[in-house]
């Protein structure tokens, strides 16, 4: 089905509230292949959240729900491998997708790029595309906030040398409870959401919507998960 859905179509209503599942697999994933995730994204009712522009295509020529787009590329210059560079924000931006989700961790970006020009050129080129800020700490939410990106994302939380190890669920999501204080814009969470009960908290507590990926897309991550249990 060619993607009926428009930027013009208010992204921010389309998920409030809902479920948006990440369907994505890396070249070292059983499912990596863009035919499966646009099959992985018909379990999608209000959002889908995907990696390259290739699997975003597959996406929206499968079904007619919003994507929330991203590249991941590895440069040897930078740590930040989601939606890199403007290379990469405009390649996603030009599927038509209405979110570019990119890197906002405030570690150093390929080739010296730097964030706040990307945002700039990104706000010329694309004003109807929505900007969505994959985080990882308060410093950076606020950081997104400045820069003026559209949602705010707990994407990085926990994978960044800064706060290695840390799930925004800890403590019943007292982390995800500081960033609702500290900005004003929506705030998606994502990140280790692996149970409809920790959804169902985000939700409670003033996300805008959640995205949950492995938990639901990721066979082998949920398989490792069910052989782990037997060594326990
Ligand atoms: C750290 C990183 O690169 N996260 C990526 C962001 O796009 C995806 O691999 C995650 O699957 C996504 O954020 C959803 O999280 P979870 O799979 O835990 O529900």
């Amino acid at each position: 089905m060619t993607g009926e859905f428009t930027k013009t179509t208010n992204f921010l209503d389309a998920v409030k509230g809902s479920l948006i599942i990440s369907c994505q697999a890396l070249p070292d994933e059983p499912l990596h292949s863009s035919f499966i995730m646009s099959r992985m994204a018909l379990a999608a009712t209000a959002g889908i959240r995907a990696n390259s522009v290739v699997d975003i295509q597959a996406i929206q020529d499968e079904v007619d729900l919003p994507v929330i787009g991203l590249s991941k590329v590895d440069y040897p210059d930078s740590p930040v491998y989601i939606t890199p560079t403007i290379k990469e924000m405009r390649a996603v931006a030009a599927t038509g997708c209405p979110v570019v989700a990119c890197d906002v961790t405030g570690q150093p970006r390929p080739n010296g790029e730097q964030l706040a020009d990307i945002v700039a050129t990104m706000r010329q080129e694309f004003p109807d595309t929505l900007l969505m800020a994959d985080t990882d700490s308060l410093e950076n939410v606020q950081a997104a906030e400045a820069l003026g990106f559209d949602i705010i994302g707990t994407t990085m939380h926990g994978y960044t040398p800064v706060t290695k190890g840390a799930n925004i669920a800890d403590n019943d999501f007292e982390y995800l409870k500081a960033v609702l204080k500290t900005t004003s814009k929506p705030v998606i969470a994502e990140g280790k959401v692996d149970t409809p009960a920790k959804m169902k908290r985000c939700l409670a507590l003033g996300c805008h919507a959640v995205v949950v990926g492995g938990a639901i897309t990721r066979p082998l991550q949920i398989a490792q998960g069910f052989v782990a249990a037997l060594e326990d």
